[in-house]
């Protein structure tokens, strides 16, 4: 039997993974009947998640206790920036929406929410808190770009394509695997209580992932839209 810390959080997130798949945010991605405005606005928000998500990668180097645990963190920071992004930067220019806009847009709540509580757990634990904050984003996508590219057409599918081919990929793969190895080799060894708080971590960020999808497919704003001259 298998003692790596992640097939135990396997165990634990998996029923909520696999209700990603069943998103009809997902789905549609998966079916290529997705909105195209509900995208945009996926990819709006998720861009200025990337840039607070990277905040955690340098947070987790400047946390780091050796130079290989550096690099890692400096390694997923570039893939991040300047892969993953480059993904939204792409899909942006076919909606005619330059880096500089996306750079600028407004968190909304469940953006806010899921960035802040990361940010929060990471800055007041050591280097397993942030480890921990960082696992589920990266690996659940890697999840479900490798699920999707099993689905009829999805690979091919002329618009939505290209996202399932990214998060499916060998590149992206080594990101979640990176998390992975850098998670099993921070739990070793601890004690029973610190594992399940960092469990915890993971269970409550695969909830913010869910509500990621519902954010997206709803087109969430904040309540109350307040002008520029009215603040
Ligand atoms: C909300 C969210 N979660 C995860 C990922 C994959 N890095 C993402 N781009 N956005």
């Amino acid at each position: 039997m298998s003692n790596l810390f992640t097939d135990r959080l396997w165990k634990r997130v998996e029923p909520i993974w696999q209700s990603y798949l069943e998103h009809p945010f997902v789905k549609g991605l998966g079916e290529g009947s997705l909105d195209q405005e509900k995208f945009k606005h996926w990819l709006k928000q998720d861009y200025v998640y990337l840039i607070e998500y990277s905040r955690l990668f340098a947070l987790g180097s400047a946390k780091a206790h050796d130079l290989k645990t550096m690099r890692t963190f400096a390694k997923l920071l570039h893939g991040t920036l300047d892969m993953e992004m480059d993904l939204h930067r792409q899909y942006a220019s076919k909606f005619g929406i330059t880096a500089e806009e996306l750079e600028v847009t407004e968190a909304g709540a469940t953006t806010t929410a899921y960035t802040s509580y990361m940010l929060n757990v990471s800055q007041r634990g050591g280097i397993e808190n942030v480890v921990a904050s960082v696992l589920t984003c990266a690996w659940s996508y890697n999840f479900i770009g490798k699920e999707l590219a099993t689905w009829s057409g999805a690979l091919g599918h002329e618009f939505y394509g290209h996202w399932v081919k990214m998060y499916a990929s060998d590149e992206f793969t080594e990101l979640a695997e990176d998390c992975k190895n850098l998670m099993n080799e921070i739990a070793s060894g601890k004690p029973e209580r610190d594992l399940e708080e960092l469990e915890e971590i993971v269970v409550k960020t695969s909830l913010f992932e869910y509500m990621f999808w519902d954010m997206a497919e709803n087109k969430e704003e904040w309540p109350i839209q307040l002008s520029a001259d009215a603040t």
